[in-house]
């Protein structure tokens, strides 16, 4: 059986370290492809991780381009294509700046790979991934945002740190859009097996909620110079993974929905199940009244900024 294919989009911070990743996971061959304007920088990123597979135990194969066309017989397309924040600024600030450099790359997904699986990581998420499904035509099982993965773990780390148990053990779920407005959902949390309720307060839990929607910013501002990567990447990775190998992992993430949750056609943090077909199904949580308020208002803040999209595409 040949070995699946894996483009990346965008061979930066994020880029690179998937790269790495796949390489690791031996998950397929890679390629990284960034803007002329970058020249040797994916085949030197790609040819760093070539040189170092023996110790890995790594037989892909990884290539750097800058041309679109290296799409061609993609599997799985993961796009990082486009600005990452600075200190002071808000995701959506990059509305304006990384919308056309969506649709470019869209539009060279529609041409040279229309039967991959895409996932799109670029910010602002939610409104980055509609405008992905908007420009590319391709179906929306086969397009989907990472970020409820990113935020559900993040979420798992400070819970674990709070109860002192190992974070392997904290499973966690958060909703909505990617940005202030992010949901956490208090019962979805357990910690071997145990549901949180029983284990810690919902005072303690809203801290934790709190400090899990301002944790990219959290990050932005420690580096002074961009965003988070590493788990951004590992995060992506877990999902592509979920695809190839048809593996029906369930988790949040930015999905198409059509009628679920009362929303439709716009695409929001939520649980899914992803296999073969891309996203199989999309999970309907119970939830309370208040987080029930708190999904209507990030689902406010995604129908904006996809507003936004629609007004200037
Ligand atoms: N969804 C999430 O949870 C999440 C997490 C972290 C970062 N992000 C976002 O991911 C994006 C990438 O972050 P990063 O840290 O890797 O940034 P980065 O600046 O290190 O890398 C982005 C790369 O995209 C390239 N690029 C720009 N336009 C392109 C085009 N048209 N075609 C191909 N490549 C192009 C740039 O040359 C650059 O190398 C940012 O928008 C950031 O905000 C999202
Ligand atoms: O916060 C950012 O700008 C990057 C990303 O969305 C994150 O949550 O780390």
């Amino acid at each position: 059986m040949a070995r699946k294919k894996i483009a990346l989009v965008g061979a930066g911070q994020i880029g690179g370290t998937m790269a790495l990743v796949a390489a690791q996971k031996n998950l397929g061959d890679v390629v990284l492809i960034d803007i002329p304007m970058t020249q040797g920088m994916p085949k030197g990123k790609a040819l760093d991780i070539m040189e170092g597979r023996s110790v890995i135990n790594s037989s892909v194969d990884l290539q750097g381009s800058t041309d679109y066309a290296a799409l061609k017989g993609a599997d799985v397309v993961i796009v990082t294509a486009g600005f990452p924040r600075m200190p002071g600024m808000s995701r959506d600030d990059l509305l304006e700046k990384n919308c056309g450099v969506i649709k470019t790359v869209a539009e060279a997904i529609k041409e040279h790979a229309p039967d991959a699986f895409v996932i799109v990581i670029t910010n602002p998420l939610d409104a980055m991934v509609y405008n992905m499904q908007k420009q590319s035509g391709l179906p929306a099982n086969k397009v989907i945002g990472m970020a409820g993965v990113l935020d559900s773990a993040r979420l798992a780390c400070f819970v674990a740190d709070e109860l002192g148990v190992s974070v392997e053990d904290v499973k966690a779920l958060v909703l909505g859009g990617h940005g202030d407005t992010m949901v956490s959902i208090y019962e979805s949390v357990s910690v071997g097996g145990i549901p949180l309720p029983q284990l810690m307060t919902k005072e303690k839990f809203a801290e934790l909620a709190k400090r899990t929607a301002g944790a990219g910013g959290e990050i932005v501002n420690l580096l002074g110079r961009g965003s988070a990567f590493y788990s951004p990447a590992t995060s992506a990775i877990h999902m592509a993974e979920a695809y190839l190998l048809d593996k029906k992992n369930v988790f949040s993430c930015a999905a198409k929905l059509n009628g679920e949750y009362g929303v439709k056609g716009l695409y929001c943090g939520v649980p899914v199940v992803v296999g073969a077909n891309g996203v199989e199904k999309i999970i309907e949580v119970k939830l309370t009244a208040d987080e029930k308020a708190a999904f209507d208002k990030s689902v406010e803040a995604c129908q904006k900024n996809a507003d936004w999209v629609d007004a200037h595409t």
